[in-house]
């Protein structure tokens, strides 16, 4: 099977690290293309794929498309090809529906989002399809996301709210694990950011491994360290106190930013069709 990737960003570069680490593949059964050619070199050169000429090239002679584009990016970019009906297309993108890809391609389209710790070959993409995937090519895709972590299948509906817990959750761990470290910083000036950060990831390594290993729920955990009339206790009533409002904002902030993309997206169907898609 050929393995089309249009846009080597972020997640079209994940995609070549991850895919080829796993070993569920060659380098070689991956077609690429990229906008601006020579950023494609350093990886071509550790995972020799084939670099195209043209987008094209690569919907041509991919079975699966990955296209991996920044949302508004998408439908123009797909619009100026001319996808083989055969084609497995598979947009990354937040915020671009599949109603919005059936307005382009007539095949089997699939919305996966995935997970920049997947280049570890660890973390969740979530997967939704439209009913021209077939039982096969679902079965394909979904080996190749097994490869690179776990899949979940996911409504339309519940991607938006399960993206913020797989996709955006390392950048939102990492915000809050520097928060951490600042604050730690600002109560004791002695100790030095880098310590605080390291002693901070070393941590939270240990922490998932604890969880994960001993299959121990939130909870437990929390039983296992705060010590009745302890220390960590006090911690927690102020993350009970502050974090939900924290979190409800969160998820608030993140749905309104989903439609306004949507939104517009939807004015890109406008302006081209002169009606509502
Ligand atoms: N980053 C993440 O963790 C996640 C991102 N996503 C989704 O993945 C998509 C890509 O995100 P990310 O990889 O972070 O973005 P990046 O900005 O890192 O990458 C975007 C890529 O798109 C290419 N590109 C932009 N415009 C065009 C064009 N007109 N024609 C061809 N190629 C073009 C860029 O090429 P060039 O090098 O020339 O600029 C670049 O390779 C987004 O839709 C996002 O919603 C989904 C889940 C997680
Ligand atoms: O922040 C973003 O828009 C993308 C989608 C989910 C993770 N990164």
């Amino acid at each position: 099977m050929t393995i089309g990737i249009i846009g080597l960003g972020n997640m079209g570069q994940m995609l070549v690290k991850g895919l080829c680490k796993s070993g569920i593949i060659s380098p070689q059964d991956l077609i690429v293309y990229n906008r601006t050619r020579e950023k494609a070199a350093p990886l071509q050169q550790r995972y020799p794929f084939q670099l195209a000429e043209t987008p094209q090239i690569v919907c041509e002679k991919a079975d699966l498309l990955f296209i991996c584009t920044k949302p508004l990016d998408v439908l123009p970019v797909l619009r100026e090809l001319s996808l083989p009906s055969g084609v497995h297309l598979v947009s990354v993108a937040a915020g671009v529906s599949l109603p919005d890809l059936e307005s382009i391609h007539t095949g089997a389209i699939s919305k996966v989002i995935p997970t920049v710790t997947s280049e570890e070959l660890r973390g969740v993409s979530l997967l939704v399809d439209n009913p021209r995937v077939s039982p096969e090519q679902h079965a394909a895709l979904s080996r190749l996301l097994e490869a690179i972590g776990t899949a979940e299948e996911v409504s339309e509906e519940t991607i938006e709210t399960a993206t913020i817990l797989t996709s955006s959750a390392p950048g939102l761990i990492a915000g809050i694990l520097e928060e951490f470290a600042q604050a730690a910083v600002r109560r004791s000036p002695e100790l030095e950011i880098d310590t605080a950060r390291r002693m901070l990831v070393e941590t939270l390594a240990g922490t998932s491994r604890l969880l994960e290993n001993e299959g121990l729920s939130f909870d437990q955990l929390i039983e296992r360290v705060a010590t009745k009339g302890g220390i960590t206790q006090e911690g927690l009533t102020v993350l009970g106190r502050t974090l939900p409002h924290a979190f409800d904002d969160l998820f608030l902030m993140t749905k309104e930013k989903h439609a306004l993309l949507k939104q517009q997206v939807l004015l890109q169907h406008e302006e081209r069709y002169g009606d509502s898609k």
